[in-house]
């Protein structure tokens, strides 16, 4: 019955999680794409980095490009203080069901927008159609090709602030060459590069940090 991966990621996460518990969900999902088939969440070591920047960016209004699974979503709002918003953007329907049921699941729906489309088109809807001021923190993980001229748009649309945090996934594999120039050479960020592992596999990636000087 499951013909896609995602959709045998979400069962084994509705037959072996306990509802309502987010680490449950975490963690199972990361049991079944290090056992049974590979998917590109960003994974526990990656996970626990990410985990760390939210933390002590303590963060009110976040933005994430590229849900997929859900699993970055879920990872993020299970830190996040009630009243919160988080939305993420996913341009592929398919990925965004699954997704949705998986945050479901997971007893966070209410904290979470998942909004269908692309960045392009979404990022520019931000202020007016979903009432954001700024940003105080984005997390990264759609189209490589798509990071710096996403990166662009927030900054076009005013949607950064100074301190806004910029946290972007596979700097190292699959790569995002023409974002990590950019935004450590413009002069609008601080950055700094956390090296860490492709998620379930022994090859090197990483995750860079780009503060906004505002
Ligand atoms: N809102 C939007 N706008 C535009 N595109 C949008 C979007 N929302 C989604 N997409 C469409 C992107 C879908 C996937 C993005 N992620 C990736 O492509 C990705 C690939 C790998 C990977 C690594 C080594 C390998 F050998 C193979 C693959 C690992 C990762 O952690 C990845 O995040
Ligand atoms: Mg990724």
């Amino acid at each position: 019955l499951c013909q896609t991966k995602e959709q045998r990621i979400l069962d084994f996460v509705l037959k072996n999680a306990v509802r309502g518990d987010p680490q449950s969900v975490i963690d199972n999902i990361d049991k079944y794409c290090s056992q049974r088939e590979w998917s590109m969440n960003v994974g526990n070591e990656k996970g626990i980095i990410l985990d760390n920047v939210v933390k002590e960016s303590n963060p009110s209004t976040i933005l994430e490009l590229g849900t997929y699974c859900g699993y970055s979503a879920v990872r993020i709002c299970r830190l996040l203080k009630p009243g919160v918003r988080f939305f993420t953007v996913e341009f592929n329907p398919a990925y965004a069901a699954v997704a949705k049921q998986i945050i479901e699941f997971a007893g966070l729906i209410d904290k979470v927008q998942v909004l269908e489309g692309s960045t392009g088109d979404i990022i520019p809807q931000l202020k007016k159609k979903y009432e954001v001021d700024t940003l105080d923190f984005v997390f990264v993980d759609h189209w490589k090709d798509k990071y710096k001229p996403d990166t662009q748009l927030l900054e076009k649309c005013n949607l950064l602030r100074k301190g806004s945090v910029v946290l972007a996934d596979n700097v190292i594999v699959p790569g995002a060459p023409d974002f990590l120039e950019y935004v450590r050479n413009c002069g609008k960020y601080d950055c700094t590069n956390f090296p860490s592992f492709l998620e379930y596999m022994d090859e090197k990636d990483a995750l860079e940090k780009a503060v906004f000087r505002g």
